[in-house]
């Protein structure tokens, strides 16, 4: 043990807390953890530090802010929720990073809650966190890992880690997650440090999550709610915007009881009156209150993805129609698949380095080699053990993975655990229904990667191409091997169009795998492999 200490990061030891330093990977004051090893090894943190003020003047008493966002929920009456600020169904430009930023900036732990009640939840604020993990099984590097990818997501959700300890042990504590006198350590170095908040690395149940509130004295959060936050501030469709928020909705309800008990509280005669909810009856909580107005806006956002479902839908039918072959990209978040999509087709996704720069599907048109027109799809990035609740948030991004010709699989080679991140993407692909679509997978960072590394994952799987977004390495071969693996058209023709149908000429060219073309007195003789509605197109064409 004394020697895996060594090698370790962490300071080891059965009878206190392991101390994880580096799980700070961003930096700004100087102090005891300025030497830290970043998250992933390419981790620069050039995301501009949008200043964190706090959304409320300053000086602004408890009360008075109070105050304010009651007056906010009570402006909004119904009419407001469905005119919540959703942007465009955008299906592809992504781009406005800055504006991205700013919206961090005004409030950067921005939740739609705010649009229903005031419960606490949404007064959460991140900014100086400690992270706290059980370290089970006894793999330290998964346990490393596991943090590490904690401390990333912390980050990308605009907070300061300042420290990270772990638990040795070999199941939660049922009533405090950490055993208690462990939470009491913990306690100490939050005072210590003066962080408002703790993050575990699991899920906690409500009750766990309040007993070490109790113990530890500041927010105390799991990893769902801070990866539910992340969603929040990235999605940018209205779809996405909805999803995540009912998702939020969903693991909000059984929580509401406050952050710590004294928290909750009895709602005055203002709220109700206000509220114009006419329902309320006398004595009711202001939890109870809260609760119906949740549950109605949770079954308003069900009815309203299902009502956007048909613009998703048709678009998918109005590739299978046009039998335009699609490439989904799918891939561990950060593994660099906005990247690679960029180098394939020049596109302007929005490449991040935060996880989960990419919340929404975005399509790109391509070319093989041979001329054949083809889609990607840029998905959403995967976490290990996808918390339940967000995977309905992200149906549509896996239904357009499941509904493509091609999934192109983008692995980090240069992470510590690439075969942990395989794992965990086709975990979670398997799940969905009738998923079986053919899978390249992409070793990216090559410029990063060890040599050995590259090797040992090529022999694990069976198409692979080693690449890097960053440099261009190896972007032609998978290029090809793309190409060779899309479906190819079935039916071989040979035929002379006249040459009034340009059309059809063309559609060859971008559809169909074109063998040789002969330009003749009477049309353009090709012969070509097109598929069935192509070739029927041509034939009827025929005179
Ligand atoms: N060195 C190196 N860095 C890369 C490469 N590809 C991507 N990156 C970097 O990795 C980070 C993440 O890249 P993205 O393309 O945003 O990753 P993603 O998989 O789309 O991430 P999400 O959308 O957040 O899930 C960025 O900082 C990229 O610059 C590569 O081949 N080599
Ligand atoms: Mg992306």
């Amino acid at each position: 043990m004394a020697q895996h200490a060594k090698s370790s990061p962490w300071r080891e030891g059965r009878d206190t807390l392991i101390r994880m330093p580096h799980a700070r990977p961003r930096t700004r004051e100087p102090g005891v953890h300025a030497h830290l090893t970043p998250f992933v090894p390419d981790h620069e943190f050039e995301t501009p530090n949008a200043p964190r003020e706090a959304v409320e003047p300053e000086g602004a008493s408890s009360g008075a802010r109070e105050a304010s966002i009651m007056e906010r929920v009570l402006s909004r009456g119904d009419a407001s929720i469905s005119a919540t600020t959703y942007e465009s169904d955008a299906d592809g430009e992504q781009l406005d990073l800055a504006e991205r930023h700013s919206l961090r900036r005004v409030d950067q732990l921005r939740t739609d809650l705010e649009d229903v009640t005031e419960v606490e939840y949404r007064e959460l604020r991140l900014e100086n966190v400690v992270l706290a993990g059980l370290f089970t099984t006894g793999n330290v590097e998964d346990a490393e890992n596991s943090m590490r990818e904690l401390a990333a997501l912390a980050e990308t959700a605009g907070s300061r880690v300042l420290d990270g300890v772990m638990q040795r042990r070999a199941h939660p504590d049922p009533a405090t997650f950490l055993g208690s006198g462990k939470a009491r350590e913990l306690a100490e170095i939050v005072a210590d440090l003066r962080a408002d908040t703790v993050i575990c690395d699991g899920q906690l149940a409500p009750s766990q999550r309040r007993a070490l509130e109790d113990i530890i004295k500041v927010k105390v959060i799991d990893r769902t709610a801070l990866i539910l936050d992340i969603f929040a501030q990235h999605a940018k469709s209205r779809e996405g915007k909805a999803q995540v928020e009912l998702a939020q909705l969903e693991y909000l309800l059984p929580r509401l009881r406050g952050w710590g008990e004294s928290m909750s509280r009895q709602a005055g005669g203002r709220v109700a009156g206000g509220a114009g909810i006419g329902s309320r009856g006398p004595g009711e909580t202001k939890i109870e209150l809260d609760r119906r107005r949740i549950r109605t806006r949770m079954a308003k956002l069900r009815r309203d993805i299902k009502a956007m479902a048909p613009s998703r839908e048709a678009k998918r039918a109005d590739r299978k129609r046009n039998k335009v072959p699609s490439v989904a990209i799918a891939g561990y978040t950060n593994a660099g698949k906005s990247s690679l999509l960029n180098r394939l087709t020049g596109a302007g996704v929005l490449v991040e380095n935060a996880l989960f720069a990419t919340l929404d599907p975005t399509v790109r048109r391509s070319v093989t080699p041979d001329g054949r027109e083809f889609t990607f799809a840029d998905t959403v990035g995967f976490v290990r053990s996808l918390p339940t609740e967000l995977v309905e948030a992200f149906r549509s991004t896996l239904e357009e993975v499941a509904g493509a010709d091609l999934l192109l699989h983008v692995v980090d080679a240069s992470h510590p655990d690439p075969e942990g991140q395989i794992r965990a993407v086709r975990a979670v692909l398997s799940d969905i229904d009738g998923f079986d679509v053919p899978e390249i997978v992409a070793l990216n960072k090559a410029d990063l990667a060890s040599p050995e590394t590259l090797a040992r994952l090529r022999s694990q799987v069976e198409h692979s191409a080693v690449v890097s977004a960053r440099t261009g390495e190896g972007i032609e071969e998978l290029r090809a091997l793309i190409a060779d693996m899309l479906p190819r058209p079935s039916v071989e023709v040979d035929i002379v169009v006249p040459y009034t149908r340009g059309d059809l000429v063309s559609r060859v060219h971008t559809q169909g795998e074109l063998m040789s073309e002969e330009f003749l007195p009477e049309g353009t003789r090709l012969v070509a492999r097109v598929d069935e509605s192509l070739a029927a197109d041509l034939a009827s064409a025929r005179q």
